[in-house]
């Protein structure tokens, strides 16, 4: 991911050179390097195609591309690299320009130190194109004899161009591999007292023994998942890909802010073939885990195991089997669709008609082929179709395990469900996390359910609204749903249980004048002396009555003789849904929240 961010900063028209011209097939410092030389060639500069130039070029351009990758560990923002990769190159030419090159003219200046100055790649490229240009008057240019003139500097260049490629690309590979594999270096120096001895498998970690606080022993499907966890810790292998063992997250506190529990020891265990759906509110922690889960950040106690594999240690083995669509599109805007996913698959290792093949099955499924969208810049893609392509790029290759951040966001409802075949199509083999924001806002919308006033104090009503397609993708793609709220998970199971689980009341909203408001509480009170208000504005009312202590009957008769004596607007009984159970638990959670 890192290499990513800095080679977009400091290859960017390299690679998007390589995308427009090159086949899948071949390497691409190659195609650079031939684009270069006929370039040159045909614009004058150089007048014969020259060996040494394809060398002097190809040489040049994996030295590149190995800064890249060691330039990489150091950042950690796209931004920055890009702004340090522009300094260096402006930076280059000018102190080239105007002070290298009138040292290598001079004589006076000794060569020892033309030598030293170009161990700096940016000043070996100016050496090398000056030789170039010395020689381009000459019939047939530079030759390999040429090499050995006494004032011909090409030699040193290439020489210390192919050493340096080398040197650069093992200390890249060194930081990679053995001191920073997962994010920024000075991150990570941090990070390495927490780094243990690599797993060989399933391994319970032995700080998720001592920790039992933060399970709180109430709540039976959380703790039943917990132990699932401890059973499947010890067993030497799984049909489960991932397992959360006490996954834990804490921000540092900064600015004066405290420190910010944001995941708190999570234990869940997601088989393959099942699509686990996380849902809670803005702030439940849903990102921070997803965030950990593909080494972004990493936990701050506890772990997870993701085909057997520890997130601590082993992430690079996991990015080569994993699939994210993370929540906002993270996109080239000057590359197609079809770029990107050829990109993303010959990561994923697909290589020829293999890839060719993917790309295209991935860019049908959803809706991104005809009508030449598939060769459309992803620049002038709308926000809907960008977000089909992050989810193509998440499943491309095969992944055993895929993240998707709210992956419907933004989508109208004909695209949604187009995705969401694609999504239940791609759990067949794999297994998917899926998380959902649930919004809870004072604002009244009416695209959405509102479904619940929670307290009137001091004449301020809080409402919780439930995005209803939010429910409506978790109940149509997943298997089983996990409510969280402020870090922790509060209720876990298919959409069945939970709704038989909580669903022990009907839902009773009624509308009359607001002056006959009370006649209707008293209405309900007769009906059932256990029923509870739980929504109130305007003449409409919303009750949950037990269903152990009314009859359907019972609730159209009392509405039948409420009719005669005043105006009944509209009324409805209905069950518990998705999003009763969501309000219910979220309720449930900020009342201990408050109590603790
Ligand atoms: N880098 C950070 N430093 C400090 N606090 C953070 C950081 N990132 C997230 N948080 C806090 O951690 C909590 C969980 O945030 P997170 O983004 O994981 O929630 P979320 O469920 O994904 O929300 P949303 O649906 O809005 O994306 C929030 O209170 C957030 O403010």
């Amino acid at each position: 991911m890192r290499t990513f961010i800095f080679c977009k900063g400091l290859v960017h028209k390299c690679y998007l050179n390589l995308s427009k011209t090159c086949t899948n097939e071949q390497p691409f410092p190659t195609w650079i390097s031939l684009l270069l030389l006929v370039l040159s060639s045909s614009h004058g500069l150089f007048y014969s195609y020259s060996l040494i130039q394809f060398v002097f070029y190809f040489i040049y351009i994996n030295l590149q591309i190995s800064l890249a990758f060691l330039g990489a560990a150091f950042f950690s923002s796209v931004k920055t690299a890009t702004v340090v990769a522009y300094i260096c190159v402006f930076g280059t030419g000018f102190l080239a320009s105007f002070l290298f090159m009138s040292f290598v003219e001079s004589n006076y200046f000794p060569k020892m130190w033309v030598i030293v100055m170009e161990l700096y790649p940016g000043f070996s490229l100016y050496r090398g194109l000056y030789e170039f240009a010395q020689y381009a008057q000459l019939d047939g240019g530079m030759r390999w004899e040429d090499l050995n003139d006494s004032e011909n500097g090409m030699k040193e260049v290439l020489i210390i161009m192919f050493v340096n490629w080398l040197v650069v690309l093992f200390v890249a590979y060194g930081i990679d591999r053995f001191v920073s594999p997962g994010s920024g270096v000075r991150r990570r120096k941090s990070q390495n007292s927490q780094k243990k001895p690599l797993l060989s498998f399933w391994k319970p970690s032995l700080q998720s023994k001592d920790s039992t606080l933060n399970v709180q022993m109430d709540k039976a499907d959380v703790n039943q998942e917990r132990e699932k966890v401890d059973q499947l810790l010890h067993e030497s292998s799984t049909s489960h890909a991932i397992v959360c063992d006490n996954l834990q997250k804490i921000y540092p506190g900064s600015d004066g802010n405290p420190e910010k529990l944001a995941v708190q020891g999570l234990y869940l265990a997601v088989p393959r073939g099942e699509c686990f759906g996380m849902l809670g509110p803005n702030g439940a922690g849903k990102t921070s885990f997803i965030n950990m889960m593909i080494g972004l950040t990493k936990p701050t106690t506890g772990t997870a195991f993701v085909q057997g594999l520890d997130i601590r240690t082993h992430m690079n083995e996991i990015y080569t089997s994993m699939g994210v669509c993370p929540q906002h599109d993270l996109l080239w805007e000057t590359l197609t669709g079809r770029e990107h996913l050829l990109f993303y698959g010959r990561l994923k290792n697909l290589k020829g008609s293999a890839l060719t093949q993917a790309v295209e099955e991935s860019l049908k499924s959803l809706n991104l082929f005809h009508g030449g969208v598939a060769d459309k810049q992803a620049g002038k893609y709308s926000g809907g179709m960008k977000r089909r392509l992050s989810v193509a790029i998440s499943l491309i290759g095969d992944p055993r395990v895929v993240y998707m951040d709210e992956p419907s966001t933004g989508l109208d409802p004909a695209s949604r469900n187009n995705l969401w075949n694609v999504v239940k199509n791609a759990k067949q083999d794999r297994a998917i996390i899926l998380t959902s924001s649930l919004s809870l806002s004072p604002i009244i919308n009416t695209n959405q359910l509102l479904l619940m006033l929670d307290h009137i104090d001091n004449g301020t009503a809080l409402v919780y609204m439930v995005s209803a397609h939010s429910m409506e993708e978790a109940e149509f793609l997943c298997d089983r749903l996990g409510f969280f709220v402020d870090g922790s998970l509060q209720c876990i199971g298919n959409p069945e249980e939970l709704k038989a689980r909580y669903g022990w009341s009907y839902v009773f909203t009624i509308t009359t004048s607001s002056d006959h408001e009370e006649e209707v509480e008293n209405m309900v009170q007769h009906l059932s002396p256990s029923a509870s208000k739980v929504y109130q504005l305007s003449g409409t009312q919303k009750f949950e009555i037990p269903k152990s202590e009314i009859r359907i009957a019972d609730v159209f008769q009392a509405v039948e003789t409420a009719k005669r004596k005043f105006t009944v607007f509209a009324w409805g009984l209905a069950d518990t849904n998705m999003e009763d159970v969501f309000i219910k638990v979220s309720r449930e959670a900020r009342q201990s929240n408050t109590l603790t």
